[in-house]
């Protein structure tokens, strides 16, 4: 759905995307994860048509995007500082969007009039900051875009409206192969959400990955030697991570759970029981093996 090679763009003298590259496929749920300043918004930018870039290109199904007017209409972006029209309600709002995006849908919004509790005839204006994000998602999502981009969508909303949101676009991916990109600083708020993560940093995307790829290559083992444990006994793993405490050991192992436990019962432990490792853990390990330090690149 969006393909960027050697994507770049400057702001005067400095290089906020260098060469960037990346393919997202449509109907995938894609985050963007990175720091402050490490170029997310820039990206969302330019892949929505807002900026123009300096070197490369960015194509939204085949086509690229910038004062491309029919792609446009397919695509929806909601910034990190929302916009509304000066003093509008949401129901002018929708009636501004009905306008721009010709899929609008009336029975969508009415839909979503009831899920959001929000007053269509109050001013925007008057909104809290959750409200605002509200808004903004239920006129993005009753346009119908192709492409949903969202520039830390989850900013303000409370854990039920975060679920609700989270319910809605995985509906949206399922029933029309919406495809959504979401950025944020915090790889946890998009654990349970997406099935692809990309990791910006400086500008390139260093690190992308499938997440149940990601997921299956690692496992967490917490396994009891009570007779204590000889390191030989983890030779026939690929341990990436061991801490022990007491007889307990717990294990990062690059592999299946359930072949890491079977083995550590052959070599003496009177249990050994496989956890499921956060994106986060998995991410750390991930990055160490191809020579990252994750906490010098994501806090
Ligand atoms: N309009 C602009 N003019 C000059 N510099 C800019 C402009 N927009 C972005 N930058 C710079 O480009 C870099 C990337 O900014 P961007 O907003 O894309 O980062 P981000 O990853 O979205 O950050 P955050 O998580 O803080 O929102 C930053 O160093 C920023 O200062």
């Amino acid at each position: 759905m969006i393909k960027a090679q050697s994507l770049v763009k400057c702001f005067g003298d400095f290089t906020a995307l260098s060469s960037l590259d990346t393919e997202i496929h449509a109907g995938s749920i894609y985050g963007l994860v990175g720091s402050n300043g490490s170029g997310k918004s820039t990206f969302l930018r330019l892949a929505s048509g807002v900026y123009m870039p300096d070197g490369g290109q960015v194509t939204v199904a085949g086509e690229p995007v910038y004062e491309n007017i029919a792609v446009k209409e397919r695509i929806f972006f909601v910034a990190d500082d929302l916009y509304f029209l000066p003093q509008s309600t949401l129901e002018e709002m929708a009636t501004f969007y009905k306008q721009i995006y010709r899929r609008f849908s009336d029975t969508k919004y009415k839909k979503l009039c009831t899920i959001f509790p929000l007053d269509p005839r109050q001013k925007l204006g008057t909104f809290s900051k959750g409200m605002k994000r509200q808004a903004a998602l239920l006129l993005a999502l009753s346009c119908e875009p192709d492409l949903l981009l969202l520039d830390e969508a989850f900013d303000g909303l409370d854990p039920v409206m975060r679920g609700a949101v989270k319910k809605l676009l995985s509906d949206d991916i399922a029933s029309r192969e919406m495809t959504v990109v979401i950025t944020s600083h915090n790889l946890r708020e998009l654990e349970d959400l997406c099935d692809h993560v990309g990791l910006l940093h400086q500008g390139k995307i260093l690190f992308e990955r499938e997440l149940d790829e990601l997921k299956l290559g690692f496992c967490k083992v917490h396994a009891a030697f009570p007779q204590g444990m000889d390191d030989a006994a983890l030779a026939g793993l690929n341990v990436m991570q061991a801490v022990r405490t007491g007889s307990l050991v717990t294990l990062v192992v690059r592999g299946n759970s359930a072949e890491a436990s079977d083995y550590l019962l052959r070599q003496g432990a009177v249990f050994a029981e496989g956890v499921p490792l956060t994106l986060e853990e998995v991410f750390i390990h991930e990055m160490e093996a191809v020579g990252y330090d994750y906490n010098n690149i994501l806090f």
